[in-house]
C-alpha cells in the first residue's frame, strides 16, 4: 500500500464502475441541514448504490460527518440540530417525523472515527447491540457473535479471549470489534467515519480489505481525508466543499478527470 502511488493513477487502475441499471439504496434530495442559525449542508443531492461503496471526500468543514450523521440521524440526539429536504431509504423517507429511529439505527449502521468499544467484554460489545433489538436464544448468540467477529477478519485474534475487555485490544483491533459490532445487526447499510485515521497502516489495509468484502452484502458510505483510500474503496465518490456537493460520479472519473476545477484543485494537494 505505497503512499508514493497517486490516488489517480490507483483510480485509473481500478476497473471502470458503470452506474447503469444500478439500484438507489439511499436517495438524498434537496438536503439541507442546520445546526442551529448556520446552514451546514446547503440542498445535496445524492445517490447511495446498493452494495457499492461510497466516498466522501473535500477539506475540513465542508460538511463531510454532517451528511453521514444525517443519513441514520445521528443529529437527533442533539437540540438545534434539523435536517430538511429528503433521505429516502429504499423510497422511505426516513427524515419522516414518523420514522422509529431504533429501527432506522439497525438498519443503518456507524462506525466512528475513534474506535469506541463499549467498557464490557469483547464478548458483551457484540452481543449488547443484538440483545437490544432482537430476542436470541444463547446458542444462536454464541454463533451470532463467532459470526460477526470473523466478518470483521478479528475472529482469529479473538476468540481466545472472548471475555476480556473490549478496551484491552489494540485501536486497529478496536476498530474491527467495532466493525463486528455493526455487523452483528444485520444492518443494510454502513456508514464509516474516518474509521482509519486513528490506526497504523497495517491496521489500515486491513480495514480496506474489510470494506471490500462488506460490499458483496451492505450499502457502504466512507468519509475520507485519505485520497489513495477513497481511489482504493470506492466505486462513486462525491467531493464536497462548504456544504455543497460539488460533483459526484465514478471514483475513476473524479480522480482522474473531474470536471469542476475545485475537485481537480483538491485531489492534487493544491488546496484544503
Ligand atoms: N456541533 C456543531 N455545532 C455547530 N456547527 C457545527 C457542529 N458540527 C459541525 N459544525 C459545522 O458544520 C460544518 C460542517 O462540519 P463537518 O464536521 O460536517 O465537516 P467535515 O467535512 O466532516 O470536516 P472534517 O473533515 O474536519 O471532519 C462546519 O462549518 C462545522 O464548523
Amino acid at each position: 500500500m505505497s503512499e508514493s502511488v497517486s490516488a489517480a493513477e490507483i483510480a485509473a487502475a481500478r476497473p471502470v464502475s458503470s452506474t447503469q441499471g444500478l439500484k438507489e439504496k439511499i436517495t438524498v434530495r434537496n438536503l439541507r441541514f442546520y445546526y442551529g442559525d448556520s446552514l451546514a449542508l446547503k440542498g445535496i443531492d445524492l445517490p447511495l448504490y446498493d452494495r457499492k461503496v461510497t466516498a466522501f471526500i473535500g477539506p475540513s468543514g465542508c460538511g463531510k460527518s454532517t451528511l453521514l450523521r444525517v443519513l441514520n440521524r445521528m443529529y437527533d440526539l442533539y437540540p438545534g440540530q434539523r435536517a430538511e429536504g429528503e433521505v429516502l431509504l429504499d423510497g422511505n423517507n426516513i427524515l419522516a417525523p414518523k420514522q422509529d429511529v431504533n429501527i432506522l439505527r439497525s438498519r443503518v449502521g456507524m462506525v466512528f472515527q475513534k474506535p469506541t468499544p463499549f467498557p464490557m467484554s469483547i464478548y458483551d460489545n457484540i452481543a449488547f447491540g443484538i440483545r437490544l433489538y432482537e430476542k436470541v436464544p444463547k446458542s444462536e448468540l454464541d454463533d451470532r457473535i463467532e459470526s460477526s467477529l470473523r466478518r470483521a477478519a478479528i475472529w482469529d485474534e479473538v476468540k481466545n479471549k472472548l471475555n476480556a475487555s473490549g478496551l484491552s485490544l489494540s485501536g486497529g483491533q478496536q476498530q474491527r470489534l467495532c466493525i463486528a459490532r455493526t455487523v452483528a445487526i444485520r444492518p443494510e447499510v454502513i456508514l464509516l467515519d474516518e474509521p482509519c485515521s486513528a490506526l497504523d497502516p497495517i491496521s489500515t489495509a486491513k480495514i480496506e480489505e474489510l470494506i471490500d468484502e462488506l460490499k458483496s452484502d451492505y450499502t457502504i458510505a466512507i468519509v475520507t481525508h485519505n485520497m489513495q483510500q477513497a481511489a482504493r474503496v470506492s466505486e462513486n465518490t462525491a467531493f464536497m466543499y462548504l456544504g455543497d456537493l460539488v460533483e459526484f460520479g465514478p471514483t475513476s472519473k473524479i480522480f482522474t478527470s473531474p470536471t469542476d476545477s475545485r475537485t481537480q484543485d483538491y485531489i492534487t494537494g493544491r488546496f484544503g
